[in-house]
């Protein structure tokens, strides 16, 4: 696994946003062999869309062929509310890019057969020949996703359960109040997210470190859903300082420098990338 420590959520975001850019510029997709993106929605990966819209509108990437899947949407809130993934996903970034709107797909949390509507996101996942690279960030108890502790990790798209801890973390959203926050989810598996070609996960903050320390010094683990990273062959982790408050000395001290050459973002933009 590779980890990618920048001095801030700006440097980890540009960072990621320029790694990602440069993987669909280096793809040149077509109609016909378009790239294909796994999305998250979260504050999280707020910094990277901003950073891909400057990209974009600088005349750096085009999103006509690419392809995106979201992870996971909300059951039973409708797809204009202003918490859906669904509005997140348009607000924050898609209406800012060139992307097809047929092209941006999300689960729909309110199909009349949620089961059928997971089903057919894996099936159309792999029409594509799987996802490229998918990004993704983690809650403070380290999921992926909706993946939360005691997932498989060897899950697929389904309906899940929305545990109290992350009704508590996304209660912000929803006045504050714990009751407003829908009771579950469709949520693409561990296993969905495992089988793309790259993954990139972004961590950010203090709230984060525990999460960050189990996912690179622990073992693989249900109950630390993004271990699961540790066994994919292009997992990658971009984090702040402030995560990395929970790493051994030494283990901050091997990522710093076997990954010093790669730190700057600006050089990515012009380089062919290490994967
Ligand atoms: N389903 C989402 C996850 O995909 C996201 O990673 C997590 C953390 O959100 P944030 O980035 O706001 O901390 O929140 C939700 O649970």
């Amino acid at each position: 696994m590779r980890l990618i420590i920048q001095d801030n959520y700006e440097l980890a975001s540009k960072w990621a946003a320029n790694y990602i850019a440069r993987k669909i510029i280096l793809a040149q997709p077509t109609t016909e062999k378009p790239y294909v993106l796994g999305l998250p929605t979260g504050s999280s990966p707020l910094g990277i869309y901003r950073e891909l819209i400057k990209l974009h509108q600088a005349g750096v990437v085009s999103f006509k062929n690419v392809v995106t899947f979201n992870m996971d949407e909300y059951v039973g809130i409708p797809k204009d509310h202003p918490q859906s993934y669904y509005t997140f996903m348009w607000t924050n970034f898609f209406s800012h890019i060139d992307i097809r709107p047929e092209n941006a797909n999300l689960l729909n949390g309110n199909a009349p057969d949620l089961k059928a509507e997971c089903q057919a996101y894996e099936d159309k996942i792999k029409t594509y020949g799987g996802i490229d690279l998918f990004l993704g960030g983690i809650g403070a108890d380290g999921h992926v996703a909706f993946n939360e502790p005691g997932s498989s990790l060897a899950s697929r798209t389904r309906d899940k359960e929305l545990n109290f801890d992350t009704k508590v973390a996304n209660s912000r959203f929803f006045d504050n109040d714990v009751n407003k926050v829908p009771d579950s989810s469709l949520t693409v598996g561990v296993g969905t997210v495992m089988d793309s070609k790259e993954v990139l996960i972004i961590v950010n903050g203090y709230n984060k470190a525990r999460a960050l320390q189990h996912a690179i010094e622990e073992g693989v683990n249900h109950m630390w859903t993004i271990s699961a990273l540790q066994l994919h062959p292009r997992g990658m982790i971009v984090c702040d300082e402030p995560a990395t408050y929970e790493l051994k000395v030494g283990t901050y001290k091997h990522f710093k420098s076997i990954e010093e050459k790669n730190l700057n973002p600006d050089s990515l933009l012009n380089s062919d990338l290490i994967w």
